[in-house]
């Protein structure tokens, strides 16, 4: 089974409205009032609506607000929904008998959690849907530079929904200007793939696409459904960007093998590790030289194209691991709760996704900034 070790995982309880309504603003600073935000991405017609339906309907402990990008036909809520004219934005919001908030949206998903956060309190969790061609990576940016936003919410993570049917199909399609399609990139940027409507195809088929999801992104957990029914505890609260998930993360990475090209021009997944300390000013250069200056090249000289970063670093002085966490060329450094025992283990773990990337030269490049700097001090 191509799923990832952490399954066992209890579901994690959200923490009761009352609580955070007396807390108030000194709550504001810890963590736990933020409202997480789940970013549910894949291809047009993979069967997110599907998904976000599903839970809205479900039974469940949760008061979960929901942000649709259009309508789903013919499903109970639209009786109680009027669509809107012309394909301006709607904004109306309806409470649902188990808890849910629903709101639909065409395009414009921001503007709509910015005005689900006047109605704070009414619920603990935030599913929005991103429209078929969206990249994820563009939305899940917003989270880290718009401030304001992320005072009240965070990114718990994205989930990308893969049409079992066409998935190969949309994988593999070229782009006129060689860019990396959007499918790919959805698939490069969640921490959560749904294989939906394995109804549609045989058990060799399957086999196919899970493969070719699993080759883009080694780090991935992959689920496999028919009309996108999951468990919710496996979508929600994933931690999969803030420090909290430097605990599981350590497991994880160590599950995680550098995979080998599988489609055409295709994406992969690297790792490795490199035993010993960097300091911050060498990681920074190092990220920065991939991500931004993009001099980082392969052996036949292409820039490496880094999609999606993720690793547990030791950085000199800093007695906790810290984890980086890189979508397209925004990046972040930050000190999980989880500190070295030992200097002997201490190690740096990345994980990165993405295109024309050779691991040794990667290994190469950091060790050299790491042993640079040592130089100089
Ligand atoms: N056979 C089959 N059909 C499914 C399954 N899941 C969803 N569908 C159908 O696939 C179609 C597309 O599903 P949606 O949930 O609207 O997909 P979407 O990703 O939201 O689509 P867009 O918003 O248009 O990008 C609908 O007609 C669903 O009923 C499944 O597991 N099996
Ligand atoms: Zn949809």
């Amino acid at each position: 089974m191509a799923q990832a070790p952490m399954e066992e995982e209890e579901c994690p309880e959200l923490i009761p409205i009352e609580d955070q309504e007396v807390a108030g603003e000194e709550a504001e600073l810890s963590h736990g009032t933020k409202i997480p935000v789940t970013i549910i991405t894949g291809y047009l017609g993979a069967g997110k609506t599907t998904l976000l339906n599903y839970i809205l309907t479900e039974q469940h402990s949760k008061r979960i607000a929901v942000i649709l990008n259009e309508f789903g036909e013919g499903i109970a809520l639209e009786k109680s929904l009027a669509i809107s004219q012309g394909g301006e934005l709607y904004e109306e919001w309806l409470e649902l008998r188990n808890g849910c908030l629903c709101c639909s949206v065409k395009d414009n998903g921001l503007k709509a959690i910015e005005n689900l956060m006047q109605k704070k309190g009414k619920f603990d969790y935030i599913l929005l849907e991103t429209t078929g061609l969206a990249d994820p990576g563009a939305v899940a940016s917003m989270f880290w530079v718009d401030a304001e936003l992320g005072s009240d919410i965070y990114l718990d993570g994205i989930v990308s929904v893969v049409d079992a049917k066409y998935g190969l199909q949309h994988l593999t399609e070229e782009k006129p200007d060689g860019l990396i399609n959007e499918a790919t990139r959805q698939v490069a940027l969640a921490d959560l793939i749904i294989i939906n409507k394995t109804d549609l195809i045989s058990q060799e088929e399957l086999n196919k696409i899970r493969s070719a999801v699993r080759s883009i992104n080694g780090l991935v957990k992959i689920l496999e459904t028919q009309r996108s029914r999951v468990d919710l505890c496996e979508v929600l609260d994933l931690h999969a960007f803030d420090s909290l998930s430097g605990i599981s993360l350590q497991k994880k990475l160590q599950h995680v093998q550098t995979t080998h090209p599988h489609l055409d021009k295709s994406i992969v997944t690297v790792t490795f590790e490199i035993l010993g300390n960097t300091t911050e000013e060498n990681l920074n250069e190092f990220i920065q030289n991939l991500l931004w200056e993009k001099s980082v090249k392969d052996k036949a000289g292409h820039p490496m194209e880094v999609i999606r970063l993720k690793g547990l670093v030791s950085i000199k002085d800093k007695s906790h691991q810290v984890i980086v966490q890189g979508v397209h060329e925004l990046y972040d450094l930050e000190e999980t709760m989880v500190s070295w025992k030992e200097d002997d283990e201490r190690t740096n773990r990345l994980v990165l996704i993405g295109r024309n990337l050779d691991k040794d030269i990667l290994k190469q490049v950091f060790i050299a900034t790491m042993t640079e700097k040592q130089e100089n001090s």
